[in-house]
């Protein structure tokens, strides 16, 4: 029998600074979102960033947190819900890091019977951080705990049309009636070496004005190429007029070069330029957490109201729309009945 695994991000148990600490830990000690030797993460992790960042960290949850607890946690749950009540196939929700995890929604998948999986990550573009960990772990689980199960996963979905309308879509929707003078896709930075190590050609990525534009097989891994994909082709749908919209990536941790411009300095640079108006939009996360309600909706507001901005509109990520929960089964079932390959094709 054939289920689902949907999976995101994580959050910590709760916002006590210990329960973000340990959540960190686990986090950031993934080879793949600090991608050095072991004992310099360690170094790097448990000597400099655990011993402020929690209690900084904690804060921030602390005025994003609902009554139900994460929204990350609780946004991805009613979408499963929302997508279990129109597929006939079992689907379960599993995190990467914290305490839902991976082999636990594997088991609950097995209990109900399941023998073949497909896992959906729940990022729209490929990046080793997010899609790449996932896979990863569930093969180290498959082979540890459940060589039973055949196990396929959904790749980055971020050029696939069904994607983009439902996007764009929202986007519309939110700026219906909106005055404004400047759309920033805001998506999640990484290191730009995280974008040299999966250039797959070896050479195609230079962070340029132009690789990311030029067709290359890079660009099945590159984070960066998929993220201008994305708003390339909302762009093109929502008939975006050149030069009132732009890119920008958020979140930089450390002193390594990450992907450019970053987004705090992009929103202040608007402002102190004379934009009044301007939306965002952040198209990496499909789910509104910590780095969209707090770091957009909050800091990136006041960052814009200091610059002399004045209207500062946040879209919603896609969370449990319906069509959005529409795309997914649709998906779903077409791997139940033929693929993953075509699927999404
Ligand atoms: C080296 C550090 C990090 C990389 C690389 C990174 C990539 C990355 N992350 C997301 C999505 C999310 N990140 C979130 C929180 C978060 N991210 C980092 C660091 C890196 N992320 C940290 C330290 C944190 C924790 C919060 C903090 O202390 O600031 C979240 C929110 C989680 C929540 O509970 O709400 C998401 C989602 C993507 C998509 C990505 C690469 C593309
Ligand atoms: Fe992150
Ligand atoms: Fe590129």
């Amino acid at each position: 029998m054939k289920g689902v695994l949907l999976v995101n991000l994580g959050s910590p148990d709760s916002t006590d600074p210990k329960d973000v600490k340990k959540y960190l830990d686990e986090f950031l000690m993934d080879p793949r979102v600090i991608d050095v030797p072991f004992w310099l993460r360690s170094f790097i992790v448990r000597g400099i960033i655990l011993n402020t960042r929690p209690k900084k960290s904690a804060e921030a949850y602390q005025k994003i947190w609902w009554d139900e607890g994460s929204p990350l946690i609780v946004i991805s749950e009613r979408l499963q819900k929302k997508i279990q009540e129109k597929t006939t196939v079992p689907v379960a929700l599993a995190m990467r890091y914290g305490s839902m995890t991976l082999k636990k929604g594997l088991q609950e998948l097995v209990d109900q019977g399941v023998d073949e999986v497909l896992t959906i990550p729940l990022y729209p573009q490929f990046a080793m951080a997010t899609t790449e960990t996932i896979d990863v772990k569930v093969e180290e689980l498959k082979k540890e705990f459940f060589p039973q199960l055949e196990i396929t996963s959904l790749p980055a979905f971020y050029n696939k049309p069904e994607y983009i309308e439902v996007l764009s879509r929202s986007i519309a929707e939110s700026l219906e009636g909106v005055d404004y003078e400047h759309l920033l896709f805001s998506y999640h930075g990484v290191p730009e070496r995280h974008i040299y190590k999966r250039d797959i050609t070896k050479r195609h990525c230079k962070i340029d004005g132009s690789c990311c534009i030029t067709p290359s097989p890079a660009h099945e891994f590159c984070y960066r190429h998929q993220c201008l994909k994305t708003t390339a082709l909302v762009a093109e749908k929502l008939n975006l007029k050149p030069g009132t919209y732009s890119n920008a990536f958020q979140s930089r941790l450390g002193f390594d070069p990450w992907l450019k411009p970053p987004t705090d300095r992009t929103i202040e640079r608007l402002g102190l330029e004379g934009t009044k108006k301007m939306a965002i939009v952040t198209p990496a996360f499909v789910s509104d957490c910590l780095e969209t309600l707090e770091e957009i909706a909050m800091e990136g507001q006041e960052i814009f109201h200091e610059a002399g901005g004045q209207e500062f509109t946040v879209i919603p990520c896609l969370n449990d729309r319906d069509d959005w929960a529409e795309v997914l089964t649709g998906w779903i079932d077409h791997w139940r009945i033929v693929d993953v390959k075509t699927a999404i094709a």
